[in-house]
C-alpha cells in the first residue's frame, strides 16, 4: 500500500517514516505528490487538527494519509503551549526561540512544579475514506538549560520520567521506542496493516 504522510516538518517526517515504513508500507511525503492547499490549524485539540490535515491529504490526491499534530503540554502553564506549541514564540517552527520562550517562563519555576508532556494526535484517512484517530503521551519535566542536539524542536529542554538525559540525548531508536509519538503510531499500525491486505 502507498502512504502518504502529511507532514511539513522534515524532522517530524522523518520519525514519522522510521516507524511506519518498518511496516513495509511504501511511504510518501507532501514533495512526491502535487501541492494543494492546506487549512490552517486552528483547532483547539491536537485531534482537530490532525485530522484536518490528513482530510486535505487524502481529499486532494485519494490517497490513504496519515498527519501528526502534536506538541508540548506544561504543567504550570496550564497545558499550554499545547496546540500553539509550533509558533509560540510568533514565528512558526522557530524550534529556538520557541523553547527559550518556555525556558523564561518557568525560570522561577521550582524543580517539582517543573512537570510536562509531550502529545501526538495521529490522524489516518484510508482510502475508502474511513478514519481513525490515535493519541500517544510522553511524561517529563523541563529543565533548566538546553542540551542534546539530535530531535527537534523542545526535545533539548524535555527530560523523560525515568531518565537523566534529554530526549534530544536520545538516539532516533530509543526516542521512537518511548516518544508520545511512537505510542500514537504503534495504535496506528494494526489499522494500516488492515488496509494493506485488502
Ligand atoms: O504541521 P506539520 O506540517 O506536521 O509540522 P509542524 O512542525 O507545524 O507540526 P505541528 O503543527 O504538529 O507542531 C508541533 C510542534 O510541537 C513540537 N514538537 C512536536 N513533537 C515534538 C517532538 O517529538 N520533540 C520536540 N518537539 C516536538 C515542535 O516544536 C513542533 O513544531
Ligand atoms: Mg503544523
Amino acid at each position: 500500500m502507498k502512504l502518504l504522510l502529511a507532514s511539513r516538518n522534515a524532522k517530524k517526517l522523518r520519525e514519522l517514516k522510521r516507524i511506519v515504513a518498518a511496516e513495509g508500507i511504501e511511504v510518501l511525503g507532501l514533495d512526491d505528490v502535487p501541492e494543494f492547499p492546506e487549512a490552517p490549524e486552528t483547532a483547539p485539540t491536537f485531534e482537530g487538527n490532525a485530522l484536518a490535515k490528513a482530510r486535505d491529504a487524502h481529499a486532494a490526491t485519494g490517497l490513504p494519509a496519515v498527519a501528526d499534530d502534536s506538541g508540548i503540554a506544561v504543567d504550570a502553564l496550564n497545558g499550554m503551549p499545547g496546540v500553539l506549541s509550533a509558533r509560540w514564540a510568533g514565528a512558526h517552527g522557530d524550534d529556538a526561540a520557541n523553547l527559550e520562550l518556555v525556558l523564561g517562563q518557568l525560570r522561577d519555576v521550582p524543580d517539582e512544579r517543573r512537570g510536562a508532556a509531550f502529545v501526538s494526535a495521529v490522524a489516518y484517512v484510508a482510502a475508502d475514506g474511513s478514519e481513525v484517530v490515535v493519541r500517544g503521551e510522553w511524561r517529563g519535566a523541563i529543565i533548566r538549560e538546553a542540551r542534546g542536539a539530535n530531535g527537534f524542536g523542545y526535545d533539548p529542554i524535555f527530560r523523560p520520567d525515568g531518565l537523566e538525559v534529554t530526549s534530544a540525548e536520545l538516539s532516533a531508536e530509543e526516542k521512537d521506542a518511548l516518544s508520545h509519538r511512537g505510542k500514537a503510531l504503534r495504535l496506528l499500525l494494526p489499522h494500516l496493516r488492515g488496509q494493506s491486505s485488502r
